[in-house]
C-alpha cells in the first residue's frame, strides 16, 4: 500500500505520525511511504533520516491527499484536511469526534474509512493507542500545574511539595485510569498530598495497591467530589466514558467556593472536558481563568514533548498500523479491537457512544465494513 504521512498543522503540535523507525518496518512489510518534508523536524528527525529508512519525500501534503491508501497521522484533521480525504481512503488518527460534530461531519462527507487511535481496545479491557499519550499527559499535567499555581502566572503560590514546616499543595485527581495513575505518581514524588476518586472499585484497590497509602483513594459520590474539589489547590480532570462526551463533573456553582488562584486541569477537554466551564485552549495560550480558578485545558498535551511522545505512540500504533497497510479493510473486518477503532466508514459513524454523544445514526460495523 502507498502510505503517507502529513506534517502536523494544529497549534503547537510538533509530533508526526510515523517516526523514521516504524517507516523501515512498513518499507520492510513491502508498502511504499511518502512523507512530507519536514514532517518530522519536530523530533529531530529531518528528511534524509527518514530518506535513509526508505521513505520517500514530497513538497506538499495535497501530495499525500491525493495518492496515499492509507494517511498516518496524529490529532484530528483540521477542516483544510477534512477536505482532501476522499472515499476508499483509510485514515488512522485520532479523532475525538464525540465533542466535535463539524469533524464528524466533514469526515462523513469525505467518504473516508477513518479509524480513531483512542477507541481502538485490547483483549484486557485498555485503549492501547491512548495508554501511551495518556501516561504523557498524565505526567505533565503536574507540570502543568506547578507552573500555573506559581504567583507570575496568576496561582496561589504554593509550591507542591511545600518544605520542611510548611504543608504540601493538596492535588485532587478525578478519574484514576491511565491520565489519573500517572498524574498521582509524579504529584506524589514531588510531594504533595494526593487523593484520587473514582467510580471503579478495582480500580480503587489496584491504586491503593499499587501506591502502599502514598496517596488516598476515594469513591467519586458528589458529597466526595465536592468536598475534595473544594479544598485542592490543583484538580486533574482524568475521566473517560471511551468514546463518549466526558460527563461534567465540576460544575460553574463549585467554582466560588474553591480556594482563589487554585488550578484546574482538564485533561479530558478532547473528550469535551469534564469541568462545566471548560472550553479547549491551545499551547500558545493555555490558561485562562473563571472565578479566580485557573483553568489549563489543552487538547494536545503530548505536543509539547513531541520526541518521547512520537515514539510512544509509534511504539502502540505500529502493529494496528501495519495490519491496515498488509491486508486493508479486512484488517478491520477480522480483528474486533481494531474494529472498534472504526468511527466513520463510507459516511456513516461506526462506533455506538460516538453516534450517541453526537446524536448521529450508529451504523454497525461488523455489518458495514462486509458491506
Ligand atoms: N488533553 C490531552 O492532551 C490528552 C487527553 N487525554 C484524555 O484523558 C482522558 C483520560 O484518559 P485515560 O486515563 O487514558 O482513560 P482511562 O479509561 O484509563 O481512565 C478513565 C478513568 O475514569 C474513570 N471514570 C469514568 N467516569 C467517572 C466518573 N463519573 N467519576 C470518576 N471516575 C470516572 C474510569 O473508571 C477510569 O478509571 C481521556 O479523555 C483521554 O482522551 C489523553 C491523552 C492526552
Ligand atoms: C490523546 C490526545 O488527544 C493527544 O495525544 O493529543
Ligand atoms: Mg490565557
Amino acid at each position: 500500500m502507498l502510505v503517507g504521512v502529513p506534517k502536523e498543522i494544529k497549534n503547537n503540535e510538533f509530533r508526526v505520525g510515523l517516526t523514521p523507525a516504524a517507516v523501515r518496518e512498513y518499507v520492510a512489510h513491502g508498502h511504499q511511504v511518502m512523507i512530507e518534508t519536514g514532517a518530522g523536524d519536530g523530533i529531530d528527525a529531518p528528511d534524509a533520516a527518514y530518506i535513509a529508512s526508505g521513505a520517500t519525500i514530497v513538497a506538499t501534503a495535497g501530495e499525500i491527499f491525493a495518492k496515499a491508501g492509507m494517511i498516518v497521522k496524529v490529532k484530528e484533521p483540521q477542516p483544510s484536511e477534512w477536505a482532501q480525504l476522499r472515499e476508499g481512503q483509510i485514515l488512522f488518527t485520532y479523532l475525538h469526534l464525540a465533542p466535535d460534530p463539524d469533524q464528524a461531519r466533514g469526515l462523513m462527507a469525505s467518504g473516508v474509512t477513518a479509524v480513531a487511535y483512542e477507541t481502538v481496545t485490547d483483549a484486557h479491557g485498555g485503549l492501547p493507542l491512548l495508554a501511551p499519550m495518556s501516561e504523557v499527559a498524565g505526567r505533565l499535567s503536574i507540570q502543568a500545574a506547578a507552573t500555573a499555581l506559581e504567583k507570575p502566572h496568576g496561582g496561589r503560590g504554593i509550591l507542591l511539595g511545600g518544605v520542611p514546616g510548611v504543608a504540601p499543595a493538596k492535588v485532587v485527581v478525578i478519574g484514576g485510569g491511565v491520565v489519573g495513575m500517572h498524574a498521582a505518581r509524579m504529584a506524589a514524588g514531588l510531594g504533595a498530598e494526593v487523593s484520587i476518586l473514582d467510580r471503579s472499585i478495582p480500580r480503587l484497590r489496584q491504586l491503593d495497591e499499587q501506591f502502599g497509602g502514598r496517596v488516598r483513594t476515594l469513591f467519586s459520590t458528589l458529597d466526595t467530589l465536592e468536598k475534595e474539589v473544594l479544598s485542592a489547590d490543583a484538580v486533574i480532570g482524568a475521566v473517560l466514558i471511551p468514546g463518549a462526551s466526558a460527563p461534567k463533573l465540576v460544575t460553574r456553582a463549585m467554582l466560588p467556593k474553591m480556594k482563589r488562584g487554585a488550578v484546574m486541569v482538564d485533561v479530558a477537554i478532547d473528550q469535551g472536558g469534564c469541568f462545566e466551564t471548560s472550553h479547549a485552549t491551545t499551547h500558545a495560550d493555555p490558561t485562562y481563568v473563571v472565578d479566580g480558578v485557573i483553568h489549563y485545558c489543552v487538547a494536545n498535551m503530548p505536543g509539547a514533548v513531541a520526541l518521547t511522545s512520537s515514539h510512544a505512540l509509534n511504539h502502540a500504533t505500529l502493529p494496528f498500523g501495519l495490519a491496515l497497510a498488509d491486508y486493508g479493510l479486512a484488517a478491520v473486518a477480522r480483528d474486533p479491537h481494531l474494529r472498534n477503532g472504526l468511527n466513520v466508514h463510507r459516511g456513516r459513524i461506526t462506533h455506538r457512544a460516538v453516534a450517541e454523544s453526537l446524536g448521529i445514526a450508529f451504523a454497525d460495523p461488523a455489518t458495514s465494513v462486509a458491506a
